[in-house]
């Protein structure tokens, strides 16, 4: 079972245009509304491909109301946090060719006691759990170091935990322990200070979050596919879409597919990388069940060449 916990969920709108133009009046081609969040979307991910899941979210306002009604019609074991500040919603403006601009609110502020909530919420529902996923953005006044108070907590009581995050929250995170982190190239240039140009920098970066305390470290990058860097040594892969839809969710479908292939080594990254590549194929945040899911796209290289440079 894994537990996914999400501070900062959202409404997900997602609108199609033929054409974004500042200060002009858009009529749009279509709209559809996703519950939304990166700890979420694992989840779903998750339940689409039946793997056993749980998800804590904080929910605030008829927003929140509807965020938690929409993933329970879906399904999906929701624990709901209630706060008093009011669920966000982020929107997405697709273009032609799966262009997207995103518009994401801080969301609603957190107080200590809800927060200390959420960590009630996360240890009853871990009960059973073999991982804990914490996913996002932190709302206004939640301390960076919250996700490292969750690898302090459950890591020693050998509960898994994984991060995805970004801002302070990832190298404060990364201190604490946790087994996985799953940053993207620019979260992980945030995190160490430096920007990769060839895959080499991305593998340097990994490690150094490794002797940090990360134990594993798993680099998205966007088209470019993803690397992994664990006990097990470093694993590099790619799967082409020619014509994406949609990358909103991208990162949470690999992570989820990671998760699910056993979370080790190259067969969890090919896993990773044919949900991250159906994700893409998907409009909007939609996450792919088995039906999208294709492994014979997938390439892996248990050597890559580290001397590959990456667009700027
Ligand atoms: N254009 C693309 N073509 C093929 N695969 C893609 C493309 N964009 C993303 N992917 C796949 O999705 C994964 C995650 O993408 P990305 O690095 O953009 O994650 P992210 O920034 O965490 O995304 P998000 O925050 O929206 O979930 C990549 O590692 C890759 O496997
Ligand atoms: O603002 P954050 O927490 O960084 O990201 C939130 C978000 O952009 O991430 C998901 C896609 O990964 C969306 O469902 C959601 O809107």
């Amino acid at each position: 079972m894994i537990v996914t916990v999400t501070l900062n969920p959202s409404l997900d709108r997602t609108i199609e245009v033929d054409e974004l133009t500042r200060g002009a009046v858009i009529r749009t081609r279509s709209a559809r509304l996703d519950p939304g969040g990166k700890g979420v979307n694992v989840s779903r991910a998750l339940l689409a491909n039946r793997v056993a899941c749980g998800t804590v979210i904080t929910a605030g306002g008829p927003d929140g109301d509807r965020l938690q009604r929409l993933l329970e019609a879906g399904g999906l074991r929701v624990r709901a946090v209630p706060v008093a500040g009011h669920t966000r919603s982020n929107i997405t403006i697709v273009e032609p060719g799966g262009v997207v601009t995103k518009l994401n609110e801080p969301g609603a502020a957190l107080t200590r006691p809800e927060l200390d909530a959420v960590a009630e919420a996360v240890l009853t529902e871990a009960e059973t759990a073999g991982w804990v996923v914490a996913c996002g953005s932190l709302p206004p006044g939640v301390p960076d170091g919250i996700y490292a108070e969750l690898c302090r907590t459950f890591v020693p009581a050998g509960i898994r935990v994984a991060v995805d995050s970004s801002g302070p929250a990832l190298p404060a995170a990364v201190e604490a322990g946790p087994d996985l982190v799953k940053p993207n190239r620019e979260e992980l240039a945030e995190a160490v200070g430096r920007r990769a140009e060839r895959l080499g920098d991305v593998v340097e970066a990994a490690q150094e979050l490794r002797k940090r305390g990360a134990r594993a470290v798993l680099v998205s990058l966007g088209a470019d596919g993803a690397v992994l860097v664990d006990d097990d040594g470093v694993v590099a892969g790619e799967a082409p879409v020619t014509r994406p839809k949609s990358t909103v969710g991208a990162g949470d479908a690999l992570l989820a597919g990671f998760l699910a292939g056993g979370a080790r080594g190259p067969r969890a990254l090919a896993e990773g990388l044919a949900w991250g590549a159906a994700a893409v194929r998907l409009p909007a945040s939609r996450m792919p069940g088995p039906a999208d899911i294709r492994h014979d796209i997938v390439h892996v290289y248990e050597h890559p060449d580290l001397n590959r440079p990456l667009p700027p």
